[in-house]
């Protein structure tokens, strides 16, 4: 299995690991955006391939989340817990252990999402795809938005629980 730095690419292209999830993307040495899908051509050196406003900030991202519900949300219910009755604080300490092994590399993102998170997104490895400003709750849209790709976030609250994210794209 090559590691990173062995990983042979097409013209353009440097493989590069996420600092706080150890996962491999991908960066466009010409236009300096990264993706995380393994390039299948040379990089393109166009800059009018612009999908962020003229601030870098982008009209969309894609992201992974895990959340962990608690008494006072929305809906305190899940596919994993009928009826969810830990406190806030609970739920706060429960996602920051979570956070802390993905950060350590002793679990995966997608592994702890998939088994853990009290969304129904759990059984996409919490991939919420790609969306828009204005379609998430205004804490998540906001966190999700300042994000690099690769990078994970501290934890965030919303009507729905606690949150940790993922930007992906
Ligand atoms: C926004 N969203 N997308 C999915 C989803 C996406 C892909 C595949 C399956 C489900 C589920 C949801 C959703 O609102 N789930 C809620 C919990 C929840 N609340 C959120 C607030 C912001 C972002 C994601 C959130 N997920 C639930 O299951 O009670």
């Amino acid at each position: 299995m090559a590691s990173t730095q062995e990983e042979i690419l097409p013209e353009g292209w440097e493989a590069r690991k996420s600092r706080s999830t150890g996962m491999t993307y991908y960066l466009n040495k010409h236009t300096k955006k990264s993706q995380w899908e393994k390039p299948g051509g040379p990089a393109s050196d166009d800059d009018d391939e612009d999908d962020d406003d003229e601030g870098g900030i982008p009209k969309e991202v894609r992201c992974s989340h895990l959340l962990v519900k608690h008494s006072g949300s929305r809906r305190p219910s899940s596919w994993r817990e009928e009826h969810i009755t830990r406190t806030k604080e609970e739920a706060l300490d429960i996602l920051q252990e979570y956070r802390r092994k993905i950060i350590d590399r002793e679990a995966k993102f997608e592994e702890l999402a998939s088994t853990y998170s009290d969304c129904s997104s759990a059984k996409r490895d919490g991939d919420l795809g790609r969306f828009k400003k204005g379609q998430m709750q205004k804490p998540f849209e906001d966190v999700a938005f300042s994000l690099k790709i690769g990078q994970l976030s501290q934890p965030v609250h919303t009507d729905s629980g606690i949150h940790i994210i993922l930007r992906t794209a």
